[in-house]
């Protein structure tokens, strides 16, 4: 029997397969007995709760001790010194590092200096939080293999603070003569401590530590040595978890300091029992023989020649015994592998066509695939083409934010009256396709939110919400529970079990497993699949799922390349430009041309955040009108900011 010390990943593992039968013939009483030791062991061991405190400290940071009479400043000050910034100027102008969208990003060559200080960094925001390990990811995701990266990850599994951005780019850009200037920004990072971190920062006596992983491209090591060395540099313990999809790392920060064991094998346990638990089946499933949920087909799954190659094929072996199989495909172990490089989501999506490597031309018609990002972050659907020479039908991140939304939403209604004021949000940006905006502000009741493009801006908001479901459209997103909707289902399907209503005890259950399914830290194109694979089981889904709620408006994302990007400015959540002068007005003026209403036209430009590029994004009803609208802002576009 399953006891409260038992481990989450135990307890739901346990229920999900050798207490399978069991929970079939047991009597009421001791499925009482299991679920209610299921959510006890839960409330000990979840890594969604706040992090494990220890009550009897008292609330306090571990502040550096002062720079100008301690040796670690010293220390500090050579070791920068042996990573020095790049030399190479761009046009004569000195390079800049800037914390974009997704960290700092850029060819590899440079980034040296850059992973030696962003693990300095690492280690203070580590001293920040009373010694809480945090986390640093080497990757540049979609980008192309020349480039990499580094983002920062806090203690709670969460993206560096934006508040912090600053501080990380003065501690980029100083010259490395200059250590006081890093040291002063080392010093800042570490007394920052905002106020959702504040209780975290409640830990102890535990020794500073950060964990460092990265990608799979060939700069990586050198890169994560150089941000390990930064680390030691400021005497705090540098752990080097190895090649790690960059949610893998924010769930091992995450575990860590929660107490839950957090190996990778912990991990693909955790996921696996999840979706083992969320696709049980009843009673009623048992006899069921038409569109059999068990025989689905393996999940064609393009890897973009990423780390998600090696790590999907671990995930697999977790999940393989409860009837789910992958059929991975451009693993990055192949003669011809390049990573990003006409496979992976971006291009699937941004692109409308299936990976031009991994033989996706020879599956069956309306096949369903999922193509992953360089990080593993980002997943999209697609299905290859019905017939020869018609495209593929996409499945982007709107259309997985409104199947996930919908299905927890309905399991919201379905355990009324047990569950009553807890509400599914969904968080979108300005590049979600306006059908979807249209379908979700019907079914909400009002528009779903809209925040710059970036999963930290979305994952914020999501934060307020009570289960705030985000996406962008190329498929960065996750749900998340907010403590206390996680807390209202816990209490709710204990009621409903002594009232022995059943129904809604199988719709709660479903929230509480759903919430196992997912990566608590961050998106997870992992865990993502497991969620809306265990949602199709769940609901029988097993034909085409692209354009199951709408229909989406035709749209297209395109790059201009000019001198300078950041002349632009943007508000209104990227939705407006303010800057330079004329530019809203001329895409005002283009679309009004075009007959705004009837063609249903919409139109932005922004910089990129990760790459040296504008983005023109437009849509409207059809594709000779994106095209003309398309074409016209883009020449506005190279004229304003030539
Ligand atoms: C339109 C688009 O796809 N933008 C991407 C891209 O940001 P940009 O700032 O647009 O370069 O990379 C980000 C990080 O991976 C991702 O969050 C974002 O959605
Ligand atoms: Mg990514």
């Amino acid at each position: 029997m399953v006891t409260a010390l038992d481990g989450e990943r135990v307890v739901v593992a346990r229920i999900a397969n050798d207490e399978r039968q069991r929970v079939r013939e047991c009597d009421f009483c001791t499925l009482l007995f299991l679920i209610l030791h299921s959510l006890d062991a839960r409330r000990h061991s979840s890594t969604r709760v706040a992090p494990k405190v220890d009550t009897h400290t008292e609330n306090r940071t571990m502040t550096l001790p002062d720079a100008s009479n301690h040796a670690w400043a010293q220390t500090y000050a050579k070791a920068t010194r042996d990573h020095p910034l790049p030399t190479e100027s761009d046009g004569g102008a000195p390079i800049q590092f800037s914390y974009g969208t997704a960290g700092f990003r850029t060819r590899a060559e440079i980034l040296h200096s850059t992973c030696f200080r962003a693990g300095a960094l690492a280690a203070a925001r580590s001293l920040a939080h009373g010694g809480q390990t945090t986390g640093i990811v080497i990757t540049a995701s979609h980008n192309p293999a020349r480039d990499n990266g580094v983002k920062l990850v806090e203690p709670n599994g969460g993206t560096m603070p934006m508040a912090l951005e600053s501080v990380a780019e003065a501690l980029a850009n100083a010259s490395e003569a200059d250590a006081e200037a890093q040291i002063a920004a080392l010093g800042e990072a570490a007394r920052m401590v905002d106020a959702s971190a504040a209780a975290a920062a409640r830990a102890s006596d535990r020794k500073p530590r950060v964990f460092v992983a990265r990608d799979t491209r060939a700069s990586g090591r050198a890169l994560a040595d150089a941000a390990l060395a930064g680390i030691r540099a400021m005497g705090v313990e540098a752990v080097d978890r190895g090649v790690a999809t960059t949610p893998q790392l924010h769930y091992y920060v995450l575990a860590t300091n929660t107490g839950a064991p957090d190996a990778e094998a912990d991990y693909y346990a955790r996921l696996a029992a999840g979706y083992a638990a969320l696709t049980e089946k009843d009673e009623d499933d048992m006899t069921e023989t038409e569109n059999d949920t068990d025989n689905f087909p393996p999940l064609v799954i393009d890897c973009a020649d990423g780390v998600g190659g090696d790590k999907l094929a671990g995930l697999s072996e977790a999940v393989e015994s409860y009837g789910l199989r992958f059929d991975l495909r451009n693993r990055g172990n192949a003669a011809d592998s390049s990573l990003n490089d006409g496979v992976g989501s971006d291009l699937v999506q941004k692109a409308r066509t299936p990976p031009m490597r991994g033989g996706f031309e020879s599956l069956e018609p309306g096949t369903r695939c999922v193509s992953v990002d360089g990080d593993a972050d980002r997943l999209i659907y697609f299905e290859t083409p019905r017939s020869p020479g018609e495209p593929i039908a996409l499945v982007d991140g709107d259309q997985i934010a409104v199947l996930i939304a919908d299905f927890l939403g309905e399991m919201v209604r379905e355990a009324e009256p047990y569950l009553t004021d807890v509400r599914v949000g969904v968080v979108q940006t300005a590049y979600a396709n306006g059908a979807s905006t249209k379908f979700l502000t019907e079914r909400l009741g009002e528009p779903p939110a809209c925040v710059p493009t970036g999963v930290k801006h979305l994952h914020h908001k999501a934060e307020e919400m009570d289960i705030g479901v985000y996406f962008e459209s190329n498929g960065h997103g996750t749900a998340l529970f907010s403590p206390a909707a996680s807390k209202a289902i816990e209490e709710a399907t204990v009621e409903a079990l002594t009232q022995r209503a059943m129904p809604q005890v199988k719709a709660l259950l479903a929230l509480t497993h759903a919430q196992r399914c997912i990566n608590p830290a961050v998106g997870d194109a992992m865990s993502g699949i497991l969620l809306v694979e265990a949602i199709l089981r769940v609901r029988k889904i097993k034909g085409s799922i692209a354009n199951l709620y709408y229909t989406d408006l035709s749209s297209r994302q395109t790059k201009v390349v000019v001198r300078d990007r950041t002349t632009i400015k943007t508000v209104d959540a990227e939705r407006t430009c303010e800057k330079p002068p004329g530019l809203q007005e001329a895409i005002e003026k283009i679309l009004d041309d075009e007959g705004r209403e009837k063609v249903r036209g919409r139109a932005f430009v922004r910089p990129s955040g990760t790459e040296d590029c504008v983005r023109v994004y437009v849509e409207a009803t059809d594709e000779a009108t994106v095209g003309r609208v398309t074409d016209a802002i883009v020449e506005k576009v190279r004229d304003l900011c030539a």
